[in-house]
């Protein structure tokens, strides 16, 4: 192992947060002096009428009466913490995972007694509780051994952002640190991995008796494309190699947790050796265990302000895709907010109706905004024929075809079909589309057919505030759909 995998991103990555936040602030700095004079006088005068020979087009009421009169509106939701997802909520509030809960506790429960765990791999799709799951088990372990002297440590990492190996470790060697309370003594950058791996190891020698590393959307720490194996599957075989060699004297587990049930088939021989995880697998969840998980959160709530269909509408929606918790309790608070902006004075259907277009239009841009121009062609074929059919899907080779009229359009690149079929599936990794494999007959071959999590309306939509998307024609696209779904055998 050697400097080869510090931290060049393969890819541009797009503007930083202090790319953006500096962005932010040059475009306030940019702002004329005298309009930025005139809002702050507003804020600091406090007088509601506007000064004589001022704009009588300005606002009726100053910024700050504004901000006080909200300050003083009661509210619907007494405690946020309960809708934020990223939030771990105690034990009695978790639902309808006794089976998963059972296991990971059963096998973790290995390090109270001061012994080594085995490594787990947890996989399903998102918002079925993996994480939270985790953490719940984690939690009471470290609460436990406390009591009996047993330094136990959990150390977790997200690897959606991680784009190289290097950096993968760091942000294990960092999580290491704050979880032992220790500064870190590597840099980031311009050191070999190795660096960063034997910092790990000291780190955790020095301050633990037993670790349990959580490796959270792991199948998303691709690595630099040039090397044979992805970066996960070296992590995870240099992780638990040295767990099981000399290198640590500390017990270390791998929690590994995907949303793709097929990451296992693309770690390298080597690192299945030595991980060989014991699965545990997460289903979707249905819409009554969804009600549940909501009934549970509804005390986010003051009493009596959210209507009866409120809980099951938000459930129903929620497990229109594919059951996510998360999405379900999104809905809520989106919802809640919602209610609280218009000044109603309770939370009704209508707001979980406007929650659901808001929170799926910011999925799909989430997703959109992240992906290549061809991927884009892609997507926008495939949700372009799954628009005009009954089920609302889409076949691969109907799908093809109207991404060739996409390229000539705009005369771009063109893949071929393989190559189409690829770039959705990549797709999946974000639950926007899902696909079977199907066949019409033993005389025809078979195709993919793409389902959609989202609208395929809202994905055609958010597409187009791409200016080259934009600039095809919405009605010749729909014409060139309708004809290649009527020469469908
Ligand atoms: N069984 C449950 N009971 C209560 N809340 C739940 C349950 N399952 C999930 N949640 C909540 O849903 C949200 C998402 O859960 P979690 O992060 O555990 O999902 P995940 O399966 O790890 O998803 P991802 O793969 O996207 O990371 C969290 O806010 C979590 O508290």
């Amino acid at each position: 192992m050697g400097t080869d995998d510090s931290d060049d991103p393969a890819e541009n990555p797009g503007p930083s947060e202090d790319e953006v936040t500096a962005q932010a602030e040059l475009s306030s700095a940019s702002q004329p002096e005298s309009s930025r004079q005139a809002s702050s006088s507003h804020v600091t005068n406090g007088d509601s009428q506007p000064d004589e020979g001022a704009d009588s087009e300005g606002p009726s009421q100053s910024i700050e009466d504004m901000l006080l009169e909200f300050d003083d509106q009661e509210g619907l939701i007494r405690d946020r913490e309960l809708l934020d997802p990223n939030y771990v909520v105690e034990e009695d509030r978790i639902v309808g995972r006794d089976e998963q809960l059972q296991e990971v506790t059963k096998m973790l429960r290995v390090a109270l007694g001061d012994n080594r765990p085995p490594n787990l791999f947890l996989y399903g799709p998102s918002g079925t509780g993996k994480s939270l799951i985790t953490k719940a088990v984690c939690h009471n372990i470290s609460r436990i051994c406390e009591s009996r002297d047993i330094r136990f440590g959990t150390v977790e990492v997200n690897c959606q952002d991680l784009d190289t190996l290097g950096i993968a470790v760091y942000e294990l060697v960092q999580q290491a640190a704050d979880a032992a309370g220790v500064p870190v003594e590597v840099p980031k950058h311009g050191v070999a991995t190795k660096e960063k791996w034997d910092e790990l190891y000291r780190i955790v020698n020095e301050h633990f008796d037993s670790v349990v590393f959580v490796l959270d959307e792991l199948d998303m720490l691709v690595g630099r494309r040039d090397k044979q194996e992805p970066a996960f599957s070296r992590l995870l075989y240099q992780l638990s190699r040295a767990g099981a060699n000399d290198e640590l004297d500390a017990y270390i587990s791998v929690v590994a947790i995907s949303n793709d049930t097929k990451m296992m088939e693309s770690v390298g021989s080597r690192a299945v050796s030595s991980f060989t995880p014991e699965d545990v697998h997460f289903d979707d969840y249905d819409a009554n265990q969804l009600q549940a998980i909501l009934r549970r959160r509804q005390d986010a709530f003051h009493d009596d302000v959210v209507d009866d269909d409120v809980i099951p509408l938000a459930a129903a929606f929620a497990a229109q895709t594919h059951g996510d918790a998360r999405k379900a309790i999104d809905l809520m608070r989106v919802a809640g907010e919602l209610a609280e902006r218009e000044g109603d004075n309770r939370v009704s259907e209508k707001h979980v109706r406007t929650a659901q277009e808001k929170v799926e239009k910011n999925r799909v841009l989430e997703v959109v905004r992240g992906i290549s121009t061809q991927k884009k062609l892609c997507l926008y074929a495939t949700a372009a024929v799954a628009s005009q059919t009954d089920g609302g899907s889409a076949r691969s080779t109907t799908g093809y075809r109207v991404y060739q009229y996409l390229t000539d359009a705009i005369d771009t690149d063109q893949y071929h079909q393989e190559t189409y079929v690829n770039k959705m599936k990549e797709l999946t990794t974000y639950s926007l589309v899902d696909f079977e494999r199907r066949s019409h007959g033993p005389s025809s071959g078979m195709f993919l057919e793409f389902q959609f999590g989202e609208s395929p309306g809202t994905i055609l939509e958010t597409l187009r505030e791409d200016s080259r998307i934009e600039a095809i024609s919405e009605e010749e696209v729909t014409s060139v759909v309708k004809a290649q779904i009527r020469n469908q055998t």
